[in-house]
């Protein structure tokens, strides 16, 4: 069910101008989010949307607008403080598993701002306890992993510090189809049962609008176009553009 509650926003972009050293790659951006929402970006390839999941996390040059949570501005917060204390992880586009790290390895290195070691194997045996695919192969090296237990393990490393928030950079690239429906389910259960927000992009926009309460298409670092997955799905112009007719 579609969450469209119109709740004071958790997480807001407001006319966010970001880029990489001299290049600005993101054009005024206003986006919101509510607590317990899914959004998902979609748009042409090099429209920003990677670089709009950078800019909340802190891997861009912010020169304009800002980012807040909860009305409180944390642009200028770290990604470590990101993750630490404002309770937002990242889980990277790029295979990130460790290969030669067993699974519960790759999963304690999530913990590794906790200050105690203890701290870290308590939250891997918690996330272990919720998926039992990992916890069966726990000793194993994460490079034996098949491409969908490898990205459940992605994601199952960002909940190590119990993050509020998620941004995801496409869940299914890469996947064989058969395990792009079971990532999404993951993710899905995660907003629905665990209450987290998930902003994510996503390559494969029927699949991110299906998922998502809201949509938003970015074209050349500006917003082109927003509202909710259904609406988006609906749309003739996305349909043509990023549906395939
Ligand atoms: N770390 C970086 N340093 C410099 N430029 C970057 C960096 N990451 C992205 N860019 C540039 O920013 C622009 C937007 O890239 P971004 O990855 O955000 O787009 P995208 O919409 O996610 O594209 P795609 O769908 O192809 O992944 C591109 O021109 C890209 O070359």
């Amino acid at each position: 069910m579609r969450r469209l509650a119109h709740d004071a926003p958790l997480l807001s972009l407001r006319g966010l101008e970001a880029g990489y050293g001299r290049m600005q790659i993101l054009h005024g951006l206003d986006l919101h989010v509510a607590t317990g929402q899914s959004l998902c970006l979609i748009g042409p390839n090099g429209a920003g949307k990677s670089t709009v999941l950078h800019s909340i996390y802190g891997f861009t040059r912010i020169t304009g607008g800002a980012v807040e949570l909860e009305g409180r501005a944390i642009g200028g917060l770290t990604p470590e403080q990101k993750l630490r204390d404002a309770g937002i992880a990242y889980v990277m586009q790029d295979n990130s598993v460790f290969p030669r790290m067993t699974v519960e390895e790759n999963l304690l290195m999530g913990g590794y701002l906790m200050p105690r070691r203890e701290a870290a194997r308590a939250a891997a045996a918690d996330v272990l306890a919720r998926y039992p695919r990992l916890a069966q192969r726990r000793q194993a090296a994460a490079g034996t992993l098949s491409g969908g237990e490898r990205r459940l393990l992605e994601i199952a490393r960002a909940l190590i510090m119990q993050p509020r928030v998620l941004l995801v950079d496409e869940p299914s690239i890469g996947l064989e189809p058969r395990y792009i429906d079971a990532v999404f389910e993951i993710l899905r259960e995660l907003q629905h049962e665990q209450g987290k927000t998930i902003v994510l992009v996503e390559q494969n926009a029927k699949k991110g609008l299906e998922f998502a309460d809201l949509g938003y298409v970015l074209v050349s670092g500006q917003l082109a176009m927003a509202g909710s997955g259904d609406e988006l799905l609906e749309n003739p112009d996305v349909g043509r553009l990023f549906l395939g007719g």
